[in-house]
């Protein structure tokens, strides 16, 4: 069994659980009474500047325990102020420590628009994320068929919400086009192995066409990482562990906005 295996079979066994206990009508209910969800496209594809989405992350199975975080609200909000543009929050329990109490701590602390970062592999996950005020719902195209994925990503956006569908590699990118997705986030990291090569982004990105925004994920250290995947075609970066580690997250945060803001090379658009 692969990590990826792993995690997917633990959040399924945590999902029946959560599905005992809140019905489907149930989160649907509450899905329609919480405010519509943020846009967040146009936030993150913006010609003039490579945008910044920080991670609230406890922990993660490469790295185990990366920063206590005892208010995951507070430290949201600093991202906020530091100028991310979206924040990304992990629910996955078992090996990153994430919450939906997470969740609802960031929702209540930014305005910005906040990503469920999860392993979603069931439509019951996609209406969770909405109930929890979710905007963009994170779909791990390794983890799932393509049926599957398609449908999840029309599920995501028929509750206006926006889908960041994760690729590692051409033929993982070719899928995300196909399932319909707007967003696509290149992860360095592979989910198989959990080894990281930043030169991933730049091999797959040429496969993604124009309209689709594209963001280079995991194992950005600082502001020079944000101007090499600028300088390759990246719309936005997501970045986690080098936040939550810093002793000034809002500072960090606004060093790698900066670094996005005057890219010293954008790659040329076609
Ligand atoms: O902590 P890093 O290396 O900055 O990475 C952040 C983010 O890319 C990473 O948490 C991530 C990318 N894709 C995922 C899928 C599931 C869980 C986590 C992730």
């Amino acid at each position: 069994m692969t990590v990826l295996e792993d995690i997917v079979a633990g959040v399924r066994e945590d999902v029946a659980t959560r599905q005992a206990r809140t019905s489907l009508d149930q989160l649907k209910a509450r899905a329609h009474e919480v405010p519509a969800a943020r846009a967040c496209l146009q936030r993150l594809k913006d010609d003039e500047a490579v945008a910044v989405i920080a991670e609230v992350k406890r922990a993660s199975p490469s790295k185990g325990p990366l920063a206590p975080i005892p208010d995951p609200g507070a430290l949201a909000a600093e991202y906020e102020a530091g100028g991310a543009a979206v924040v990304s929050c992990l629910t996955e329990e078992r090996r990153f420590l994430g919450s939906l109490a997470d969740l609802d701590a960031v929702r209540g602390a930014v305005d910005i628009p906040v990503l469920r970062k999860d392993f979603v592999v069931s439509p019951y996950q996609v209406w969770e994320a909405r109930a929890h005020g979710a905007d963009v719902v994170l779909l791990i195209v390794a983890a799932l068929e393509q049926t599957v994925l398609t449908s999840l990503v029309e599920r995501v956006h028929s509750l206006g919400m926006s889908a960041l569908v994760e690729a590692h590699d051409a033929d993982e990118a070719r899928r995300a086009v196909d399932a319909g997705a707007q967003i696509v986030g290149i992860n360095a990291r592979n989910l198989h192995t959990l080894e990281v090569d930043r030169a991933t982004f730049a091999d797959v990105v040429g496969l993604l066409p124009d309209h689709v925004c594209k963001i280079a994920e995991s194992g950005v250290r600082g502001p020079r990482d944000v101007r090499e995947y600028a300088a390759v075609g990246a719309d936005a970066v997501l970045v986690g562990e080098s936040l939550v580690r810093s002793a000034d997250p809002r500072a960090a945060v606004a060093e790698l906005v900066a670094a996005g803001a005057h890219p010293a090379v954008r790659a040329p658009r076609t």
